[in-house]
This record gives C-alpha cells, structure tokens and sequence, in this order.
C-alpha cells in the first residue's frame, strides 16, 4: 500500500499509479484555446471519468490559461521543442511547433493518457480506450490522398493505405511498402521518463520531413504502433477520399485538420467545406462550445470546486518537486 500524506494517497513509484487523463497542446495567443475550451466540454458532455491536461506553451497568455482552468483544465506549462536545424519545408509552416507536444511523455504522475489535437472533438463516452493493453501505441491511420501529401511519394503514385489494393506499392522502385502509418492527432500511450528522454536524444539527429513530429512519432513507436478504428480519429477527409471506410453515425471522435474546417474560423469557401457532412460537423462542434449548461461552473458544487483547486494546490506542489504526486481525499 502506497505512503500516505496528510491523509492523502502517495503513489509508492511517486509514478501515476493508475492515474488517468486526456491531454492537449496548445500554442500562441490565437484561436486554438476556443478549440480546447470545445474539447473540455465535449468530454464532458460524454461524462468522461478522466480530467482534461493542457500543455500550454509559454507564450499562451493568461487570460486564455484562466478560461482553461475555469473550464475545469489542468493547465501545464511546458517548454518548446525544436527540430534540428533544417532547411525542410514542412507540409504547413507552422508545424514546426508541433514537436513540442513531445514534452507529454513526461507527465508520469499519469500513468495513462490520451492525447487529442485542439481541432479534434469528442462526441461519444471514450474513456474504454485507457483499458487498451499497455505496452502498445494506439492510434488510427492517416490518409495520404490530400494535397498537403502532394511532396509525398505515396502521392506522386496515388497510393493510400486505406485503400492498399487500388495502387500497388512499387517495391522494384520504392522499396519495402511503408509500415501503417498513424494521424497524430490523436493516441492512447503512457507518459515515460526514460522513453521522453529518448525521444528528444534521437529527435536530434532525425532530419525534419514534411509531417514534422507526426512522421517522427510514426518513425518511433513503429514496432508498437496498433491501429485502432477511424471511429476513433474522423481525418474529416476521409469523407471525400475513402467514404466507403467510413460509417458517420458511428463516428466517436472528428479531428477537424482539413483545410478550411477548423469550427472556430469556418467560412466554408474552401474545398468540400460546401459538403452538408461537414457542415452539420461544423455545427455539432458549435452546439457544444455554446452549451452553457456544459461550462465547468454549471456542473459542479462547491466542495468539488474547493477539491479541484486543492488537487491543482498539490500538483502544483508535486511539480515543484516539493511533495512527489499526492491524491487528494476524495470528495465523496
Ligand atoms: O497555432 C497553433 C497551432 C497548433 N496548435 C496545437 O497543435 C495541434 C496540431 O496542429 P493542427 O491541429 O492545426 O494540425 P492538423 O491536425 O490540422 O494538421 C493543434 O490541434 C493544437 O492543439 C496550437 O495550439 N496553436
Ligand atoms: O504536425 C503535423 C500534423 O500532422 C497531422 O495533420 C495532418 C494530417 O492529418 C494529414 O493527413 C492531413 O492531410 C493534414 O490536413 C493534416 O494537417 C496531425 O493531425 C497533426 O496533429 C500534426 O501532427
Ligand atoms: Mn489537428
């Protein structure tokens, strides 16, 4: 039986224990924060057992890290990640700030977690996924038919692993067929000391490619990578590349990264943004981010909330190394 604190149970590794969450990244001082406000409410709304993480970079401004907070969010700061110098372009520039989402491997006062993009939300109970087996890397396959692909050899080809029979890999020419490869919008893995600093060592001497941390990621869990179904990760192009892949009333979880379809910036001029699935996808996400029945202040009583913010006190103090990771009685 873990030490106890003050009442309060200290997990014996100072590890997670069986401690869970979903986790998030959010970057700068724009709009995404309205994508993660959406995701705190949508998990919510599917009456997940498991708190919501932020990683925030330092230049998120206060303002937006208070609504984080006030929506119920664990707010962490972390630092960037760079990629070795380079002259790579990036399918879009600023993926260059994705890499830092790595910093999430180091939060191992979780024993499991679930990352989710900022554009993703959930619209079904998920929390199944954290009995997934350990040891593992989950995640759903990627699509490689949108032109953010076009430098890609699978693009130049036509080929695409959701539909592996339409085009034959030339191996004379290309080589082995590439292993499935994963949309690292979202995964099921398990925060790990030595796997985060392994990650940043080999991070090092990788060469930067057009998917940024996305192929590195597919590069390093390769031998424990598990698709799990496009339930689980909608690639809103999915709809227009591969609709026979994809049954919408089914769908859990929609990551909203094709061009033109982030809800909060939605004009619906871009390519097949016209579509009536992608509006009314839009519009799903827009009845949850304006629901203020689900905001964290409506749901809660107060007792929660002092224990919410005593929780936030101790891993405050955790994270400051003054106390490894304490649990706070519980509430009930
Ligand atoms: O200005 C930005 C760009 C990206 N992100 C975060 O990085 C993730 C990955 O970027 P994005 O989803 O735009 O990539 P896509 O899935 O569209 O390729 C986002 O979901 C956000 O969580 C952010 O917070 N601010
Ligand atoms: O930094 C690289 C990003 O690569 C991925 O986005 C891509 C990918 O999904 C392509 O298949 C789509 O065509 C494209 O639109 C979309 O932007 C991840 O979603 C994102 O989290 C992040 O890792
Ligand atoms: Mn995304």
């Amino acid at each position: 039986m873990a030490p106890e604190i003050n009442g309060s149970v200290v997990s014996a590794t100072g590890y997670g224990g069986d401690k869970r969450a979903y986790v998030t990244f959010l970057a700068g001082n724009g709009d995404y924060v309205k994508g993660v406000v959406g995701l705190a409410k949508g998990l919510r709304k599917g009456k997940t057992k498991y708190p919501l993480v932020v990683a925030v970079l330092p230049d998120v401004p206060e303002d937006h890290r208070k609504e984080l907070v006030e929506q119920g969010c664990v707010v962490k700061e972390i630092q960037p990640v760079y990629p070795p110098e380079n002259q790579t372009e990036f399918a879009m520039a600023y993926y260059v700030i994705n890499y830092s989402k790595l910093r999430i491997w180091k939060f191992v006062e979780y024993s499991k977690m679930i990352y989710l993009d900022g554009d993703i939300q959930v619209f079904d109970n998920i929390d199944h996924l954290f009995d997934l087996p350990d040891g593992q890397f989950y995640a759903v396959k990627d699509c490689f038919c949108e032109k953010t692909w076009s430098h890609s050899p699978q693009y130049k080809i036509g080929y695409c692993q959701q539909c592996p029979d339409k085009v034959t890999w030339p191996e004379s020419e290309l080589g082995p067929k590439p292993p499935l490869y994963f949309n690292a919008g979202m995964f099921v893995y398990e925060p790990n000391l030595s796997t985060y600093h392994n990650l940043l060592e080999t991070l090092k001497v990788v060469p930067p490619t057009l998917f940024a941390e996305q192929d590195f990621l597919n590069m390093y869990f390769k031998d424990i990578y598990k698709p799990i179904p496009s339930v689980y990760n909608l690639v809103l192009a999915m709809l227009w590349r591969h609709p026979e892949n994809i049954e919408l009333g089914q769908v859990k979880v929609v990551h909203y990264c094709a061009a033109g379809s982030k809800p909060w910036r939605f004009t619906g001029e871009e390519e097949n943004m016209e579509r009536d699935d992608i509006k009314m996808l839009v519009k799903n996400w827009w009845d949850i981010y304006n629901d203020e029945s689900l905001d964290y202040k409506n749901i809660i009583g107060d007792d929660h909330k002092k224990q919410q913010t005593f929780q936030q006190f101790l891993d405050a103090l955790s994270e400051a190394g003054v106390l490894p990771y304490v649990k706070a009685p519980s509430a009930a």
